[in-house]
Order: structure tokens, then C-alpha cells, then sequence
């Protein structure tokens, strides 16, 4: 009894697959889609818990496409059959990517903070985690400091921090020389066969490497044509009457293989494999009586008949559970329930609540804020130099009665400023944060929710910095009244348009690359701008459609709201230095504008909906990308 327990506990943590199809639409451009493509053709396969498996191919092979799909970390157009227990696994992608500023041992306590609710063994816990990943001595630098193996050794010890079962790595001896790649590769043994199941991609590993993996998977144009143990490559190539040259790497051999003559020989390798629903052992690499043995690589999900009949002479074990002993459908029932009641179990086993996961992102956000000094001395300096130049070009102006224009220019000019700095910098920066967030989300170190609000609170107080000082500049230079009041609103519009226009950025960098926002955004930007300008000396005229139209430009939003606090309020008179200022009185330029009834609060509340409108988008952006 008890050991059949064992064995179900166990081969809780294998993951299977079977008939997997990956499927992706070929387009002519953005709006066309031309036909589909088939990356994965209906694979199947098995990696066993306490095993390191590698998925190994040529480029372009669909390796990266296998575990994505394994993993799930990518969900759209994968089709097929998975267990796998995704709440107790983790996906190390293969830039190593990790929240910027941060030192070693500041990540390692966010890793902690966010999974973990024990406090006192923390500091052990880490400690010992650092230690057996040889970082220890690294616990000061910061990440971007950090070698390429040092940096992947870091990814594992992030997520070693709530021990997942399960670890799937993209590529993860890739820009690592060949002895640091062999550390890798050896320590990601040693973690296996301490009872986890390792899964990684690998391009074409030397001979050491090779011989390092317990379990190989071999893929070429979408199929699967070897799984087995690395002792195995070679009897099995033999089946199909390839014989490996002596000298030669069964790993390079293989690759040559289903590389030569396009691939012609990848269908018969599939079928020697039944396109993975067979897995392959041997004891010995290359003798003649080496014993091949052929088994069933899923136990557990649907279990068919293996369809090469002619292969049934390598049939030891049909069905064979992970270590060779028979598992009849009854236990694979049972752990499928298994399965299932641990999923539900896990689900509900969040450790950390929102709040927590807020207050701890919102430290993190802050201090790397702090920390970007760079970036905040340049945006406080262009921010001030801006401020300085409108100063310079509006001075003493804000009281000429016989200056309109010169006074539209200022708040239109004042406008633009702010929108396309707002906008323009999250296009360009959060687009690289957007993949980091989709791994941290999928390795749960946290729900979509809390980081959102967390981003958007943080960036407030810089935001609020930053306008104060163009805004604060701009006004007393320009010789606007002296009147703290008309000020603070004033600041308030700045505040709120660079809100709203952030909001936009955001938008765009959640949804799009940095090469397709940088496009995008500015697209977007010179309609609201056109919009912004549009009809000043008809204003009276302009049809109703077009107003409605012009709402939702938050430019033209903003100059109005930007024209109302300079000239609204009951302003007095400006001054005439001419014998007659058609302009004089400041309810006439509202009234020529047609805005002499518009309320500020309206646009404050057509801003603030514009705002929420971006924020959402944005939202709703993050959610497709992180969970599809
Ligand atoms: N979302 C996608 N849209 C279009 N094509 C895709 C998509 N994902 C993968 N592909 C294509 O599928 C093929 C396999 O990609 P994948 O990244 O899985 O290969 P790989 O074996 O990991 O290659 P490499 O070793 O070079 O990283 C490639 O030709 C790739 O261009």
C-alpha cells in the first residue's frame, strides 16, 4: 500500500503530454491573416519526476514552442492533452530577465516576501539557498552586475525560494562557455534527482552535456523523433539503419540527421517513436547486445495502443509506469484524481494576501525609483529646462491683453510638452517590463491586481515632482496673477493631462513591442493634437459631431481646461499697452473660444474618465498578455 502510494506521489510531479498541436496564423500584415501554421504536429511524451530532461533540435525545430505549451505559459493555439501540476511548477525563460536596481540578496527577500509568510527562517532559508547556489559572495550586486551564469544561477535560487516541484528552462546554457554550461547543466542534475522534475530546452549540447541529461527529447519540424535516455540514441538510430560514426557525438549525429537532405528522414524517426507516445532505454551507448527497450511514455492520460505493431519485440512493458512496474487503469484513474484534488488544493494554497502583495510591490517600486538616479536627474532636468525656455519665451507675457495668441500658444505649447513626454517614455520602457511581469505572474509571485495598483500608485509621487517643477516655472515666469489658488489648479491640469497621457503610454507599451509602439504612439498622438487645435477661430461654428469628436482628444481636453485656469475664474482685465485691446477683458477670448460656460470641473471629469478609460486598456492588455 504504501509504495503504491510513493509511486502516485511521484508520478504526480511527471508531466505528460499527448496529441499536442501548436498552431500559429501567418499574416501578410497586422489586419490579414493569410493561412496557419503548424509548429507543433501532435507530439506526445513524458518527463519523469527526479529525471533532468532535455528537449532537444535543430533551430526553429519548436523546442521553445514545447515548453511553452508544456508549461503553459503560452495558451493561445496550443491544442492537446497535459498533466502537469502547473501551480507547483516554474518557467525560467532564457533572458534571465530581473527587476533592474535590485542587489542579489534585495530580490531573494522579494522572492521571499511575495510566496512565503514565515518570517523567522527566512534569513536561513535564503542564506542556505545562496549558499548551495555558490551566489552567496554575490548578495550585494546587483543583478545586471552579475554573469550570465551567475545571473541564471540566480533565476533558480528565485524560484528555489517556495520549492516548486517542477522547473521548466528555456535554453538555459545559452551565452554560457562550455565549462560554465556544464555547471549549469550539472547542478540542475544534482536539484532533479533530489526529487524534482527538470525540464529544459538545449540546442545542440556537447557530448559531456549530453550524458548529463537523464531522459532526451528530440524534436525536428514539429516531431517528435527520439525520446529515451542518452545510452539509447545510438541503438536507436540503428532501427532505422543509421549508424553513428564512432568519433561522433550522438547528440551531433542526431541533429546531422534529421537536419540532411531537408529532413527527408524526420517522418520514419517520428513513426520509430509513434511521434513520442514511446519512450526508449538502454543500458549501454553503442554494443551490439545492447538491450533496447521500448516503452509507453504516458501512463497516466489517456492511454492507447501503440500503433506500430511491428514494434511489439520492444514492448518489455506496455503501459509501464516510471519505473518499470505495470499500472493498470485503476491507478491511472486514481491519479488522475490525485491530480485533480492537488490542483484545487494548490489553487486555494496562496500564502500572501492582495494587500500584502500590494504593500511589498509598492517598497520595491519605490526604491527602484530611488534608485534610477540617472533617469531621475535627466526627466528633472528636461523637466526644468522646458520650464526655463516656456519661461523665457512667454516672460512677463500672461498679463498683455493684447497678446491672444501669444497666450494660446502657451497653454497649447504647455500642453503638447507634457503629453508627448508622458507618453512617449512608457513605450519605450515598459514594454521590457510587461515580459517580466509575465513571468513573475506565472510563477506566482504575485496576481495581476495588486501589481497593477502598485505600478500606478508608485508612479505618482515622480509624477507630481516633475509637473510641479515644469508647471511651477512656467507659470511664474510667464507673469500669470499671483493668486495660490489659480496656481494649485493650475498644477492640478498638468498633473492630470500627464496622468491621462501616461495612461496612454502605458496602453500602448502593455500592448504592443517597443518598435510597433514607437509607431503607434506617435499615430495616435497627431490626431488628439490635430484635434487639439482644431477650429480655435470658428469655434462658434464648430457642428456638433465634431465637439463630441473633440471630447475625446484629452489635448483639446486640456488646453481648455489649461485656458479656463488662466482666464476663467472672474479674471481681472489684463493690461493695454495699445489704444485698444480687443482681448483686454478675458471673458471675451472665452467667449470668442466658445468655452465661456464650460465648467473646469467638466473637464476634470471628461480628464479623469479618459484616464480610467487608458488604465483600463492597459489592464486589460497586461491580463491577454500575461495569461495566454
Ligand atoms: N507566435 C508565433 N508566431 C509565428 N511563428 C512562431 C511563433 N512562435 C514560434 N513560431 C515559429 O515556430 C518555429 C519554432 O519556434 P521555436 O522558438 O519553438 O523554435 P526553437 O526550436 O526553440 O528554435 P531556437 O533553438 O532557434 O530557439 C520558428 O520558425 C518560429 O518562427
Amino acid at each position: 500500500m504504501d509504495q503504491t502510494r510513493s509511486l502516485l506521489s511521484k508520478q504526480s510531479k511527471d508531466v505528460e503530454f499527448q496529441d499536442v498541436f501548436y498552431t500559429v496564423d501567418q499574416r501578410a500584415n497586422f489586419f490579414r491573416v493569410t493561412g496557419q501554421r503548424q509548429i507543433l504536429r501532435g507530439v506526445s511524451g513524458s518527463f519523469r519526476n527526479g529525471q533532468l530532461s532535455a528537449i532537444m533540435g535543430p533551430s526553429g525545430a519548436g523546442k521553445s514552442s514545447l515548453l511553452n505549451a508544456i508549461s503553459g505559459f503560452r495558451t493561445t493555439g496550443v491544442k492537446g492533452n497535459f498533466k502537469v501540476q502547473r501551480d507547483n511548477a516554474c518557467y525560467i525563460t532564457q533572458d534571465d530577465r530581473h527587476q533592474t536596481l535590485l542587489t542579489v540578496e534585495e530580490l531573494m527577500n522579494l522572492s521571499y516576501d511575495l510566496k512565503l509568510k514565515q518570517r523567522h527562517k527566512k534569513e536561513e532559508l535564503l542564506t542556505k539557498i545562496l549558499k548551495n547556489l555558490n551566489l552567496d559572495h554575490r548578495r550585494n550586486v546587483t543583478a545586471e552586475q552579475l554573469s550570465g551564469g551567475e545571473r541564471k544561477r540566480l533565476s533558480i535560487a528565485l524560484e528555489l525560494v517556495d520549492n516548486p516541484n517542477i522547473f521548466f528552462l528555456d535554453e538555459p546554457t545559452s551565452g554560457l562557455d562550455e565549462v560554465t554550461a556544464a555547471q549549469c547543466i550539472r547542478l540542475l542534475r544534482e536539484m532533479a534527482h533530489e526529487g524534482r522534475t527538470i525540464v529544459c530546452t538545449i540546442h545542440q549540447p556537447s557530448a559531456t552535456i549530453y550524458n548529463y541529461f537523464d531522459s532526451i527529447y528530440v524534436l525536428a519540424k514539429g516531431l517528435c523523433v527520439y525520446q529515451g535516455n542518452p545510452l539509447a540514441t545510438i541503438p536507436f538510430l540503428r532501427l532505422a539503419q543509421l549508424d553513428c560514426p564512432r568519433h561522433y557525438s550522438p547528440s551531433d549525429y542526431i541533429i546531422e540527421v534529421i537536419d540532411a537532405e531537408d529532413g527527408h528522414l524526420v517522418p520514419l524517426l517520428s513513426e520509430l517513436t509513434d511521434n513520442g507516445k514511446l519512450t526508449y532505454r538502454a543500458n549501454q551507448p553503442a554494443l551490439e547486445d545492447t538491450q533496447l527497450v521500448a516503452q509507453q511514455a504516458i501512463t497516466t492520460l489517456f492511454v492507447e495502443q501503440p500503433k506500430r505493431q511491428c514494434l511489439s519485440a520492444f514492448f518489455a512493458g506496455t503501459a509501464a509506469s516510471t519505473d518499470g512496474t505495470l499500472m493498470g487503469a485503476a491507478g491511472a484513474l486514481l491519479e488522475q484524481m490525485k491530480f485533480f484534488t492537488q490542483h484545487l488544493h494548490h489553487r486555494e494554497r496562496r500564502e500572501i494576501s492582495g494587500l500584502q502583495q500590494f504593500l511589498v510591490l509598492m517598497r520595491v517600486m519605490l526604491l527602484r525609483t530611488m534608485r534610477a538616479r540617472l533617469a531621475l536627474v535627466i526627466q528633472l532636468f528636461h523637466h526644468t529646462l522646458c520650464g526655463l525656455f516656456f519661461g523665457m519665451i512667454f516672460f512677463q507675457l500672461g498679463n498683455q491683453g493684447g497678446r491672444m495668441f501669444d497666450h494660446l500658444k502657451f497653454c497649447i505649447g504647455a500642453v503638447l510638452m507634457i503629453v508627448y513626454t508622458q507618453v512617449m517614455v512608457p513605450i519605450l520602457s515598459y514594454p521590457a517590463d510587461v515580459k517580466l511581469v509575465k513571468k513573475e505572474t506565472f510563477n506566482r509571485w504575485y496576481t495581476l491586481t495588486p501589481y497593477y495598483l502598485a505600478l500606478t500608485i508608485s508612479r505618482l509621487p515622480l509624477q507630481v515632482l516633475l509637473n510641479f517643477t515644469f508647471m511651477a516655472m512656467t507659470y511664474w515666469m510667464s507673469g500669470l496673477p499671483q493668486q495660490l489658488w489659480r496656481f494649485c489648479i493650475f498644477v492640478a491640469v498638468g498633473l492630470m493631462i500627464s496622468l491621462v497621457a501616461e495612461g496612454m503610454g502605458l496602453a500602448i507599451g502593455a500592448t504592443f513591442s517597443i518598435t510597433n509602439g514607437s509607431v503607434v504612439g506617435p499615430m495616435l498622438i497627431a490626431p488628439l493634437m490635430g484635434l487639439a487645435v482644431y477650429g480655435f477661430d470658428f469655434a462658434s461654428q464648430i457642428s456638433g459631431g465634431m465637439n463630441l469628436l473633440m471630447k475625446f482628444s484629452y489635448v483639446r481636453v486640456g488646453v481648455v481646461a489649461l485656458i479656463l485656469t488662466v482666464f476663467g475664474f472672474q479674471r481681472e482685465e489684463l493690461d493695454c499697452d495699445e489704444i485698444y485691446c480687443h482681448f483686454g477683458d478675458p471673458r471675451v477670448l472665452l467667449r470668442f473660444l466658445d468655452i465661456e460656460k464650460v465648467s473646469i470641473l467638466h473637464q476634470f471629469g471628461l480628464l479623469a474618465m479618459l484616464m480610467i478609460f487608458f488604465r483600463v486598456i492597459m489592464y486589460i492588455s497586461l491580463r491577454k498578455r500575461c495569461y495566454t
